[in-house]
């Protein structure tokens, strides 16, 4: 038997971090959205027990360190499952860009799993064990858009944004998401307003979402690669509405509210970065249906 499931990518519009946990991670209020860039997962039966990863990019690992094949190894291990998988991922979201292209392919593979080996796990068991693999795992699992809080897997699901556009542009370099945390001057954060972006979102006030848009994160990975501010610059330069990274980046995000402005800002970043997108919001639970 074979499954497809899409696995798209989340932007942070809001990321705060509270404080350092005894645990080592980050407590976090982060409000995260799905955007309509996805890879696509599909998941074949194999004639023997093994869990094989079948990806034509470069930057993905096909064994254990793929986000993939932990999720089917654990689902295998939890359930008992004798069965062997191959995982076919195409990828389309660009790897290490703030995008949790990882987790949601992780994700896509807990929910492809468990419709093709009939587990009949709900999506909030699903979460739950996508938050062992990953922080970002259990928010992918359920798409949408929500408020995340503890390490990023505590859920609490909100009203999408408003229709508009997100234009993206991941510079080429890769950012490792623990060392931007490691480097994070805790005390010294300026915190965005999390809770009225959540009331923005609540009342569909497109305005208010682009004026709080915010992410700590930016003065780590902006210090660390100055070409990031630099993009930021030049997507407000050409007409984005609000401009933010996303995550621990490096990718930058814009939203576009008017489709007649689209073009100017996506021509003029393709000037700059390789790799640019303009994508629709993704923002409804219901969206990997
Ligand atoms: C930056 C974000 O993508 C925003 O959505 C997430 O906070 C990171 O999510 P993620 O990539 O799934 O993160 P994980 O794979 O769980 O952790 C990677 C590393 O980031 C750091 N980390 C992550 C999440 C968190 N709340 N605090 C942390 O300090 C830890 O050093 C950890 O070793
Ligand atoms: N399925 C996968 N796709 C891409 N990278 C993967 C995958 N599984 C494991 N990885 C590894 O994870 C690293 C981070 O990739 P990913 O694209 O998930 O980063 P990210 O978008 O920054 O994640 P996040 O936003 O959750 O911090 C890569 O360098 C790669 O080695």
């Amino acid at each position: 038997m074979r499954v497809l499931e899409k696995a798209p990518a989340k932007i942070n519009l809001s990321l705060d971090v509270l404080h350092k946990r005894e645990d080592g991670f980050h407590e976090v209020e982060m409000i995260m959205t799905t955007i309509d860039l996805a890879d696509r997962v599909e998941l074949v039966d194999l004639p023997y027990e093994d869990i094989r990863i079948v990806s034509h990019n470069r930057f993905v690992p096909d064994d254990q360190r793929n986000l993939a094949y932990q999720a089917a190894k654990l689902l295998k291990e939890r359930y008992n499952i004798k069965k062997g998988i191959s995982i076919s991922i195409t990828k389309t979201i660009p790897v290490a860009a703030g995008l949790a292209g990882g987790s949601s392919d992780a994700a896509a593979t807990l929910r492809g799993l468990n419709r093709l080996w009939k587990l009949g796990l709900s999506l909030d068991e699903l979460a739950q064990l996508g938050a062992e693999i990953g922080s970002d795992v259990a928010f992918c699992v359920y798409g949408g858009t929500a408020l995340a809080t503890g390490r990023g897997e505590i859920i609490q699901h909100i009203n999408p944004p408003p229709h508009c556009w997100v234009v993206l542009a991941k510079p080429t370099i890769g950012v490792s998401t623990a060392d931007v945390y490691k480097n994070l001057k805790v005390d010294s954060i300026k915190h965005p307003d999390v809770r009225g972006m959540v009331q923005a979102l609540e009342a569909g006030d497109y305005d208010g979402i682009c004026d709080l848009m915010g992410n700590v994160l930016e003065s780590v990975t902006l210090h660390m690669h100055p070409e990031v501010a630099n993009i930021k610059d030049q997507m407000k330069r050409f007409g984005a509405d609000a401009v933010l990274m996303s995550g621990s980046g490096p990718t930058v995000f814009g939203l576009v509210q008017y489709e007649s402005r689209l073009p100017r800002v996506y021509n003029g970043l393709r000037g700059f970065c390789d790799q640019v997108f303009a994508v629709r919001m993704l923002g409804d639970v219901n969206s990997l249906d």
